[in-house]
């Protein structure tokens, strides 16, 4: 690369959740950007962090997991993601270094080999700084073993070790091109989604186990407030599939919801740049991830 040659695309980190791909992503961009929301099997919408540098842009686009379907939305987001890997022109496999290689891997990295000989996939072992460098290299070797890897780097997103390493071997792959967004912008999402994905994430917090697959959020309106420039309302409306799983986001007494409210609009108020009023809403969906028609309502 000579040094006027300016680098510019996109990549993706998949693996099994909690592998660490949303942290690993916060650490590159070095802002809130992904909103850790970007939780795989829950996530739709594609949100993208930007890595800028003086040679290259490297767009991180966040996907949903990769997950064996059992219903339509997951057969969709199945779709979404290998329709994603074929537009990046880099793929990470996170496997985190404290867990056994295991068959969630092997599954990801089989439907991986299929496009590798496209999109260059780099094995990535995550969370370094929770083993010994024993562990992380055996882990390396594991990795190694399901499949071939364009590279394999060890990271650790908390400690800030081979970040940059990793951005390095990323930005490598990227084809020669200028500038894809200006500096300093960190994401393309409609403002709505990426509100959306906040309330979401708040409302999922703590209760992931629970909730993975049955809650969606769909921004209904967003509104200044007549006669004020200072004031934006949202109105949201919280999906779910079951009276049971209402109970639970509403919390004893509807004390949880509050919290969810607290946290989403402190956050959205930080993204707009804007005080709000968020109206908030919980809905029961029923089955609504079977349901095609549910499906499209809610954007899918
Ligand atoms: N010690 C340590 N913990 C990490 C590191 N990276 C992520 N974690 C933790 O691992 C957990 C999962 O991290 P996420 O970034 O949410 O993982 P993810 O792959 O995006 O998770 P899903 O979206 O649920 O698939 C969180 O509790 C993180 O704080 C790391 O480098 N070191």
């Amino acid at each position: 690369m000579t040094s006027d040659s300016h680098r510019s695309g996109f990549a993706c980190f998949v693996g099994r959740p909690n592998a660490g791909k949303s942290t690993l992503t916060n650490a590159l961009v070095g802002t809130k950007v992904a909103i850790t929301s970007s939780k795989p099997q829950t996530t739709r919408h594609t949100i993208r962090g930007i890595v800028h540098r003086p040679e290259a842009q490297l767009v991180i686009v966040d996907t949903p997991g990769l997950h064996r379907p059992r219903t339509l939305l997951g057969q969709r987001l199945n779709d979404l993601v290998k329709e994603t890997w074929a537009e990046v022109d880099v793929v990470g496999l996170c496997v985190p270094a404290d867990q056994k290689v295991g068959p969630g891997d092997r599954f990801i990295a089989n439907e991986l080999a299929k496009i590798a000989r496209k999109t260059p996939v780099i094995g990535i072992v995550t969370k370094t700084d929770l083993v010994s460098q024993q562990q992380v290299a055996e882990q390396l070797l594991a990795l190694q073993k399901v499949m071939e890897f364009a590279e394999l780097v060890p990271v650790s997103a908390k400690d800030g070790y081979q970040l940059e390493v990793l951005a390095d071997l990323l930005v490598g792959k990227l084809p020669e091109g200028p500038r894809l967004y200006p500096d300093g912008e960190l994401t393309d999402e409609p403002e709505a989604t990426l509100v959306a994905e906040l309330i979401r994430e708040a409302a999922l917090e703590g209760v992931r186990d629970e909730l993975p697959h049955s809650i969606a959020v769909v921004v209904e309106e967003m509104l200044p407030r007549e006669g004020r420039d200072d004031l934006i309302d949202v109105h949201a409306n919280l999906f779910v599939e079951r009276t049971s799983q209402k109970a639970i986001i509403l919390g004893h007494r509807g004390e949880r919801l509050k919290q969810v409210g607290i946290t989403a609009r402190r956050q959205i108020e930080r993204l707009l740049g804007s005080k709000i009023y968020l109206d908030l809403h919980i809905k029961i969906a029923k089955d609504w991830q079977r349901d095609p028609k549910q499906l499209r309502r809610l954007g899918f």
